[in-house]
C-alpha cells in the first residue's frame, strides 16, 4: 500500500446527502451533523462557491469561521482551488453571457472572510475605529495574568487570604494542588474569569455577600481587571468577543461584517455560550443566512467554554432566538478519507461504552460508512517494553517506510508492502498525535524533568539521519538557542558593570525566574566567549557593547545612539544573525514568533511600552532609561522564565516535508495524514495517580469543577452541563479526544504504547485501549474460556495486528 493522499472530493461527484444541502434554501438556517471525514468541512466551502458562483453573493459578504488558523487556511485554499477550476470551467462553456463572463473573471474567492472568530473579531473591530480612537490591543493569555496580578491586585489579595484562595482554587489547577504562588493563583484564576464572560455568568450573584470569601474576593479582582482593561482599550480573548457581541446587540455592525449574506460555521459543535450570541445576532443583524455543521462526538474544547449542549439543542435554540425552524439536522453518511478497517475501528471505539451513549445527540445520527474499497490494511499497533525501545523501533519503522524499501508484516499477515507515495512522499506524509506533545515531564516536587516518549523519539530518529517537527514539545525557556539569544539579549541591555551587578539580580521577580534568567545569561557569555563568525563583518561583541553604550549613556558613534527610545524587539532581532538556528530550522522561526510576540504584547500594557529608553543618569533609581530596562525584564523577560510564553505552531504556513509531525489531538482535529501514529500511553509503565487524568480519571477535570463552580450562576448552562457528572463529563472528553485521533488516518492507522497496558491483568486502566469508565475492558476477552486453558497472559484484541 503507498501512502498516498486522497482524491480531493472536487474531483468526484458530491453524495445525495451533499447535494441536498447545497440546494438548501438560502434564507432558513440549516444543520448538518456528521460523523468523522464525512464532507463536511468540504460541504462549506462548496456551498461558500455556489453562493458566489450561483447565486452571485460577493465573496466578501460571505462569512466562513472555524476552529483553528489551520483549518482557516484549509479552508481558503480549498476555495482558491476549487473556485479557479470552477471559473475556469465555466468560462469555457459555449455561448457564456458575456455579462457572466465577466463577472466570473473579475470574482476575487480571496476576499470571503475566512478565519477563527476571533481573528474575525479582531480584524472587524480593529478596522473599524475612528481615526481619533486609540487601537486596540488583544492581550494574550500570559498577558491577563501579568495585569490580573497588578490590576486586579490579586498580590495583595492572594497573599492576605491565601488559605481560602489557595483551597478555592485548588481543585482549578492543572495537578488539583492548591497553587502556592501569586503566579501559580493567576494561572488558575486566568480560566475563571475568562469564563466569566464566555459562558456568560452573573458575576453579582458569584460575589454576593452570602457566597463563599473566596467568590467575593475573585468577583472583585475580576472586575477590577476588567475596569482596568476598559479604561485602557485592551481586550483579552473574551472581552474581544463580548465586545463584539456588544456592536451586534446595538446593531452597530462593524463595516467588515456590514454585508454579511451568507455565514458559514465548521466545528460548531465547540461553540461558546458567548459565540453562539455573536452568529444569532450577526444572523438578526443582517438577515443573512445560517448553516453549521458539527459532530458532536468531537467536540474536545470544553477547556474553552465549548458547550456541546448547544449544539444538540441547535434547533430549538434556533426557534428561540431566531423565530425560526432550521432545516435539519442533515446527515452526511459515507466517510471519504479512511479505509474501511479504519472507520470500523473508530466507529467500534465510539460506541464501546454505554455510558457515553447518554452524552450524545438525539435522535442518534446514523452510523458512519466508508466510501472505499477495503484495503487489507489492518489496523497497526506497536507496544514496546518502554519509551525508549518504541522510539527506537518506532522509528525504524518509520525509516523503513520513508526512507528505505518498504515494510512487510514478518508474519506475511497482510501482504500489501507498506511504503511512502512514489510520487514525492516524504516523512511529513505521518504524523504523532498525542494528549500531550510535550517532551519532558514537568518538574513535580524538585525532580529534574524526566524525558518523555517525544523526547526518545526525536533522539532516535536523529540517529537515522531524520527529523522531528515539535516546537510545542519543549519549553521555550529551554531551547538552547533561545537561552542563548535572550542571554545576548540581557547582556546587551543589563550589562553586569552596573555597579558590580545585572539590574535583574535587584528586581523582585520570582526565584524560578531567576535561575532561569541566570542560566541564559551564562549561555550568552559562553557565546560570546566562543566569538562565532562575525555577520558581514561585524562582530557580535560589537552589537551587544553598542547596546550597553546606549544603556549607559557612554559616548557612541554607532547610529543605535541616535534614538531616543528603542523598541526591545530591535534588541532581539539585532542579535539574531548570531544565532542562525532561528531563521534556518522551522522550529527556530516559531521559537522567534513566540519571542518576538512576547515582545510586542509589553506594547500594550507594559510601562514604556516595551522600549528602551534614552538614560540621563543610568545609575539613578528614577531615571526613565534604568526604569524602562526593570519593565522590560518584568514583564518581557520573567514571563519567559515563568514559562508562560506558548509556543504556536499555527504560524507555520506547512510543515517541513521531511520531518514528522507531532502534534496534540487537539491540533490536528479538522486535519487529516496518511498515516497517523497514535500515542495511546508510551509513558503509561505503571498506574501512576499523576497520569490518570489522561487515561481514566479517578476524579472531575479541572475544567469540570469549574463548570460545576459556575453552573448556579449561569441560568441557562448550568442545568445543561451538570446533567452529566463532573466524572462522567471528563471520561466523555477522554473519549472523543482519542475517537478524533482515531480518525484522523486517512491509510494507515497504528497505536503506540507502553506493554504493560497489554497485560491481562494489567492495572493501567486507559480509555483509549477500549477501557470502559465501569472498569471492563472490552480488549479483553471475557467469554468462558474450554475448562483448563488459562487466560493469555496478554490480551490481543482481533480487529488490531501488533508489530
Ligand atoms: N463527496 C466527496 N467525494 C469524494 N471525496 C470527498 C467528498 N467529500 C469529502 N471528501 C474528501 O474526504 C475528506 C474528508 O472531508 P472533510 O474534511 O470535508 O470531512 P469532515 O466531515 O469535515 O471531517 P472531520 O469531521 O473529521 O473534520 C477530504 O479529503 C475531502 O476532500
Amino acid at each position: 500500500m503507498d501512502l498516498v493522499e486522497q482524491t480531493p472530493a472536487i474531483a468526484r461527484r458530491p453524495n445525495d446527502e451533499q447535494q441536498v444541502c447545497i440546494r438548501a434554501e438560502v434564507a432558513r438556517p440549516t444543520m448538518i451533523v456528521a460523523g468523522p471525514g464525512s464532507g463536511k468541512t468540504t460541504v462549506l466551502v462548496l456551498r461558500a462557491l455556489r453562493h458566489m458562483l450561483v447565486d452571485r453573493i460577493a465573496p466578501e459578504n460571505i462569512v466562513i469561521t472555524t476552529f483553528t488558523k489551520k483549518a482557516a487556511r484549509e479552508i481558503r485554499s480549498r476555495l482558491i482551488e476549487w473556485g479557479e477550476a470552477l471559473v475556469d470551467q465555466a468560462l469555457a462553456t459555449p455561448g457564456l453571457d458575456p455579462e457572466d463572463a465577466a463577472t466570473l473573471r473579475h470574482l476575487d474567492v480571496n476576499r470571503v472572510v475566512a478565519g477563527t472568530l476571533d481573528s474575525i473579531c479582531q480584524e472587524a473591530l480593529g478596522s473599524d475605529r475612528h481615526a481619533d480612537e486609540p487601537p486596540l490591543v488583544t492581550l494574550e493569555a500570559f498577558a491577563a495574568n501579568v495585569l490580573l496580578q497588578r490590576r486586579g491586585r490579586l498580590g495583595q489579595i492572594f497573599n492576605a487570604n491565601q488559605a481560602d484562595m489557595a483551597a478555592y482554587l485548588a481543585p482549578f489547577t492543572f495537578d488539583g494542588t492548591p497553587p502556592a504562588t501569586v503566579g501559580e493563583a493567576g494561572r488558575a484564576l486566568v480560566p475563571l474569569v475568562e469564563r466569566f464572560i464566555q459562558d456568560r455568568v452573573d458575576v453579582t450573584a458569584f460575589g454576593a455577600a452570602n457566597q463563599p470569601l473566596a467568590q467575593r474576593l475573585i468577583a472583585g479582582i475580576a472586575a477590577d481587571y476588567r475596569t482596568y482593561l476598559r479604561d485602557n482599550n485592551l481586550l483579552d480573548f473574551s472581552s474581544l468577543e463580548e465586545a463584539m457581541l456588544t456592536r451586534l446587540q446595538a446593531r452597530r455592525v462593524p463595516t467588515l461584517l456590514a454585508g454579511t449574506a451568507v455565514v458559514l460555521v465548521d466545528e460548531y459543535q465547540d461553540t461558546n455560550a458567548l459565540q453562539e450570541a455573536i452568529y444569532f445576532e450577526l444572523v438578526l443583524a443582517t438577515g443573512a443566512s445560517f448553516t453549521v455543521v458539527g459532530d458532536d462526538d468531537q467536540s474536545l474544547y470544553r477547556f474553552r467554554g465549548a458547550t456541546i449542549e448547544l449544539f444538540r439543542a441547535f434547533v430549538d435554540r434556533c426557534h428561540t432566538r431566531l423565530g425560526t425552524v432550521p432545516q435539519g439536522p442533515l446527515y452526511l453518511v459515507e466517510n471519504y478519507r479512511s479505509t474501511p478497517e479504519i472507520v470500523e475501528f473508530f466507529n467500534g471505539f465510539i460506541r464501546e461504552d454505554p455510558n457515553f451513549t447518554p452524552a450524545r445527540i438525539q435522535p442518534p445520527k446514523p452510523v458512519i460508512r466508508a466510501n472505499a474499497a477495503a484495503s487489507e490494511m489492518p489496523v497497526l499497533a506497536m507496544f514496546r517494553p518502554d519509551a525508549a525501545t518504541l522510539a527506537n523501533d518506532l522509528s525504524g519503522f518509520l525509516s523503513d517506510v520513508f526512507r528505505g524499501g518498504g515494510y512487510r508484516d514478518p508474519n506475511g499477515r497482510y501482504p500489501d508492502l507498506l511504503r511512502r507515495a512514489a510520487d514525492g512522499g516524504d516523512l511529513g506524509d505521518a504524523v504523532l498525535l498525542g494528549f500531550s506533545a510535550l517532551e519532558m515531564q514537568r518538574p513535580f516536587r524538585g525532580n529534574l524533568p524526566k524525558p518523555r516518549f517525544a523526547h526518545h523519539l526525536r533522539n532516535a530518529l536523529l540517529g537515522r539521519d531524520m527529523a522531528m517537527f515539535n516546537p510545542r514539545g519543549r519549553s521555550l525557556r529551554d531551547i538552547e538557542q533561545v537561552e542563548q539569544l535572550l542571554g545576548l539579549a540581557i547582556l546587551a541591555i543589563d550589562p553586569p558593570n552596573r555597579q558590580g551587578e545585572h539590574l535583574f539580580e535587584t528586581m523582585t521577580i520570582t526565584n524560578e525566574a531567576k535561575f532561569f534568567i541566570r542560566r541564559w545569561v551564562a549561555a550568552g557569555q559562553a557565546l560570546l566567549a566562543a566569538e562565532p563568525t562575525p555577520v558581514y563583518g561585524r562582530p557580535l561583541q560589537e552589537e551587544v557593547a553598542d547596546w550597553n553604550n546606549f544603556v549607559l549613556a557612554r559616548p557612541n558613534s554607532n547610529p543605535k545612539s541616535s534614538s531616543r527610545d528603542w523598541p526591545f524587539l530591535d534588541v532581539l532581532y539585532g542579535l539574531v544573525p548570531w544565532v542562525p538556528h532561528f531563521e534556518e530550522d522551522p522550529e527556530g522561526q516559531v521559537y522567534l514568533e513566540a519571542l518576538s510576540r512576547a515582545a510586542g504584547q509589553a506594547s500594550g500594557f507594559s510601562a514604556y511600552s516595551g522600549k528602551l529608553v534614552r538614560p540621563v543618569d543610568p545609575n539613578a533609581d528614577t531615571d526613565h532609561g534604568r526604569r524602562s530596562i526593570l519593565a522590560i525584564l518584568r514583564d518581557v523577560i520573567a514571563p519567559i522564565a515563568e514559562n508562560v510564553i506558548e509556543v504556536d505552531e499555527e504560524i507555520m504556513p506547512s510543515v517541513p516535508r521531511d520531518r514528522l509531525n507531532v502534534m496534540t489531538i487537539h491540533q490536528a482535529k479538522g486535519l487529516e495524514y496518511p498515516l497517523v501514529i497514535v500515542d495511546v500511553g508510551a509513558d503509561f509503565s505503571t498506574d501512576s495517580p499523576k497520569n490518570r487524568f489522561r487515561r481514566f480519571p479517578d476524579t472531575p477535570s479541572a475544567t469540570a469543577q469549574i463548570e460545576d463552580a459556575l453552573a448556579p450562576f449561569t441560568a441557562e448552562l448550568g442545568p445543561l452541563r451538570t446533567a452529566r457528572s463532573g466524572l462522567d463529563r471528563s471520561f466523555e472528553d477522554l473519549i472523543r479526544l482519542y475517537y478524533v485521533a482515531f480518525s484522523r488516518p486517512q491509510r494507515v492507522l497504528m497505536l503506540v504504547g507502553c506493554e504493560k497496558m497489554l497485560r491481562w491483568s494489567a492495572t493501567i486502566k486507559n480509555v483509549a485501549a477500549g477501557w470502559r469508565q465501569d472498569q471492563s475492558w472490552a480488549w479483553r476477552d471475557t467469554s468462558p474460556q474450554p475448562t483448563g486453558r488459562r487466560n493469555p497472559s496478554v490480551v490481543t484484541p482481533p480487529s488490531i495486528h501488533f508489530v
